[in-house]
């Protein structure tokens, strides 16, 4: 049995949930893979030098053992979370360090504990197996997965399950994950696949959509409500083209940033109409490493007075951490809000405290989302009312230059990566519902 077979399956209408259930299933599948004895081969170089062409490799591994409450699920499409970025530059750390004292922790999880980690944090795919106690899905179920991956043991993760002291991100503090032919997730990862989209469209927006709907939406996060002046730094990227249409769909006013006049005709195609260009504009907000200039903190305010009308900031959506928190922190109006769920250029953020305290403001942090809020963002996918971002798609052997892409920030929105899929546009099942919305699902193509 080869996962040829698998596929041959999925792609006839004919196939039942007991055909599913009786495929054999293959000793090994092919997975994007970063190696244990690689992890020093940056050392030494900056950042933006560490290349993630050389890092990631495509092996061909053996099927892991499928524990109770687990699925194995059949992936066809997947894409590229920074997360992946972060596991082939080995920063801030290398990514074996967690799957080494996640294997600590039981003799089921030590499994993940190997020379090798199988990345990536999203996939659209066809339940194959599910372990023992798994009653909601069934081999043959068309599914997405979220990658919060929870144990539940202790009572702090039974209000949030991303309180849980055992919560990890699959495909980045597991093994296993979505940049494969096969991928193990625990079942309560599974959501339905939105019909309407091909198999990697569904695949895009899982991470950043369920993360970005926690962020600003969820009472966790930001709580956005209408009329909200929302500063969205990155607006056309992963996580901000999913919040710039958060807060268009939620009746808020997005300030979108991006870095170019062609990410700002992006965020005017979605809807948006107040765009700072932060390259054309200039801003400087740091005048040497260890110095920000406050000077530069007005000028950008200013410029959101004159988009809003002269109103401030009521909700920061920050990611980009070090370059900007500083300003983030300065525009917000008072009361307002600041919430962050990342540092791309640098975790030691520095700010003006006088005008946090003085001005009543508050920082969130805000990290992936609980399955109950991964389970609204999809369903408001699979509704029609927020809608996949991807640009370019990848075969699984061309996804070190995916990664590259992202990491030198060369792509618009998602990029996804065909796992089991031989093309693109396959999957499709409600043709009618698509095409109320083709439109939309294609405004970030090939751009
Ligand atoms: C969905 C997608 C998401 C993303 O893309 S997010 C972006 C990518 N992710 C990242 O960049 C994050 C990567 N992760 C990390 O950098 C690290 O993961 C953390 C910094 C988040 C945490 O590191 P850790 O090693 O887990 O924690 P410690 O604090 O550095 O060390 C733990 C030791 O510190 C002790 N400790 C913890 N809290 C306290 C306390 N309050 N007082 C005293 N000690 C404390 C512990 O017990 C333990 O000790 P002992 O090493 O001996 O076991
Ligand atoms: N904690 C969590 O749950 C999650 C955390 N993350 C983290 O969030 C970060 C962003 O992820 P994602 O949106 O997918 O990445 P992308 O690269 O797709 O988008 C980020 C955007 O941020 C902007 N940006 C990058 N650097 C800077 C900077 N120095 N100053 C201002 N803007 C900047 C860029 O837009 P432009 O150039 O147009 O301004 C870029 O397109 C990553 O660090 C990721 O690891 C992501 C998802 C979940």
């Amino acid at each position: 049995m080869t996962v040829k077979d698998i596929l041959a399956a999925i792609q006839s209408p004919d196939s039942t949930s007991e055909d599913f259930a009786a495929l054999p299933l293959p000793e090994s599948y092919r997975a994007i893979t970063v190696h244990k004895d690689e992890t020093e081969m940056f050392a030494g170089l900056a950042t933006r030098d560490k290349d993630p062409r050389k890092s990631i490799h495509l092996d061909e591994v053996p099927l892991p053992e499928l524990g109770p409450g687990e699925a194995l699920v059949a992936v066809m499409a997947s894409s590229v979370n920074y997360n992946s970025v972060w596991t082939s530059i080995f920063e801030p750390l290398s990514t074996f360090g967690f799957l080494e004292r996640y294997g600590r922790t039981s003799e089921l999880a030590k499994r993940h504990d190997l020379p090798y980690h199988i990345i990536g944090s999203d996939l659209a795919g066809v339940v194959l197996r599910t372990g023992p106690g798994v009653n909601a899905w069934r081999p043959g179920d068309e599914v997405v997965a979220h990658c919060l991956s929870v144990e539940l043991e202790s009572s702090d993760g039974h209000n949030d399950t991303m309180l849980d002291p055992e919560q990890r991100i699959w495909g980045f503090e597991t093994n296993f994950g979505g940049l494969a032919e096969i991928a193990l997730v625990k079942s309560n990862q599974l959501m339905p696949k939105p019909d309407h989209l091909s198999w990697e469209e569904a695949a895009a927006p899982g991470l950043v959509n369920s993360t970005a709907y926690r962020q600003l939406v969820s009472r966790n996060g930001a709580g956005m409500k209408q009329g909200d002046n929302v500063l969205i730094w990155g607006a056309s990227g992963g996580l901000g083209s999913y919040a710039t249409q958060f807060a268009l769909a939620g009746g808020a006013n997005p300030i979108c940033v991006v870095s170019s006049q062609q990410k700002a005709d992006i965020c005017r195609a979605m809807g948006a109409e107040a765009i700072i260009d932060r390259s054309a504009e200039g801003y400087k907000f740091w005048k040497d490493e260890n110095t920000q200039d406050p000077k530069e903190w007005k000028r950008f305010g200013k410029r959101i007075r004159e988009l809003t009308g002269g109103e401030d900031i009521d909700i920061v959506f920050e990611h980009p951490g070090r370059e900007t928190f500083g300003a983030s922190v300065f525009v917000t109006r008072k009361g307002g809000t600041i919430t962050t769920c990342a540092s791309t250029s640098g975790y030691m953020h520095e700010y003006d405290n006088r005008y946090l305290w003085m001005s009543l403001k508050r920082i969130i942090g805000s990290h992936f989302a609980n399955y109950r809020e991964a389970w609204e963002a999809n369903r408001l996918i699979a509704k029609g009312k927020i809608h996949p971002t991807l640009s370019k798609v990848y075969s699984l052997e061309d996804t070190g230059q995916a990664a590259f892409d992202v990491h030198r920030n060369l792509h618009q929105g998602k990029v996804g990566v065909l796992c089991m899929a031989p093309e693109e546009g396959l999957g499709v099942r409600d043709h009618e519902k698509r095409a109320k919305h083709v439109d939309a699902i294609n405004r970030f193509r090939n751009i």
